[in-house]
């Protein structure tokens, strides 16, 4: 289980509290929908939870494990994805090479440089592509594959490379409906299998329809946090 214990964040010249002693757990399995107005704090509690933001309080464990350490820092880098709304692929190599190959952060230098991989990673890439139901599209450049297709690109290499946890930033934002539909069930359908943990900014309507789960920040705080049902008008007014 996965516990963030009163996370605190300011921001600006006056230090202005922007995140307030947030405080929740996430269960293996779960797809959390971050929701809440502009500036509520939806970008930096990602940017946080992924620790490429300092945090200004609070702590995170992971089954009692206290990961506010720098080898526990090490390992939410490693083992905690972070799909952007649009993924960072290379557009000049194939579907393949991107899952393959990976990010720099997390492959070796000259796996980069070379792209060579081992037959064993190639298989089991192939097999994740193949879940992902994009085989078809394996052998294609990153460049020609449509904003949906990278973004499922972009789940399987997280997978392939280990994680446990996706956090997602608007991952569909801009995407056509069909396209945002395909990736959210994608994520929904790891999240069954236990494969992933998520946790998303997206907007209420689809967090109602994809996630287990709905958080809502207002005023820096958590002003709402639902499992297995759609938002009551008295909690959307809190927002
Ligand atoms: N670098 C920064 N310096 C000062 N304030 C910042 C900085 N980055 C973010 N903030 C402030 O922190 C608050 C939360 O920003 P954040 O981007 O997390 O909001 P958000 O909920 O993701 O908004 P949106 O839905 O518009 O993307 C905002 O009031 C913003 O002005």
């Amino acid at each position: 289980m996965i516990k963030v214990d009163r996370l605190k964040k300011t921001m600006g010249p006056e230090r202005t509290p922007v995140l307030k002693d947030i405080t929740f757990q996430m269960e293996h399995g779960e797809m959390i929908g971050l929701i809440g107005a502009s500036g509520s704090g939806k970008s930096l509690m990602m940017s946080c939870l992924s620790m490429q933001q300092k945090w200004d309080g609070g702590k995170l464990t992971i089954d009692g494990e206290d990961m506010m350490n720098p080898a526990g820092k090490r390992r939410i880098r490693r083992e905690w994805a972070y799909l952007e709304q649009n993924p960072a692929l290379n557009v000049n190599r194939t579907a393949l090479k991107n899952v393959l190959i990976g990010q720099s952060s997390q492959t070796p230098m000259w796996r980069m440089v070379t792209g060579m991989v081992r037959s064993d990673d190639y298989m089991g890439a192939m097999d994740t592509i193949e879940h992902l139901g994009l085989l078809d599209k394996a052998k294609r450049k990153a460049g020609e594959l449509s904003g949906g297709e990278k973004q499922r690109i972009a789940i399987a290499r997280a997978l392939v490379h280990g994680a446990k946890v996706i956090l997602a930033d608007e991952p569909v934002t801009g995407l056509d409906p069909a396209s945002a539909e395909h990736v959210l069930k994608t994520l929904k359908t790891l999240c069954e299998e236990e494969r992933l943990t998520v946790f998303t900014v997206i907007p209420l309507e689809l967090a109602e329809k994809y996630c287990t789960r709905i958080m809502g920040l207002a005023g820096g705080q958590l002003a709402v946090d639902v499992t297995g049902r759609r938002l009551t008008h008295g909690e959307k007014s809190r927002l």
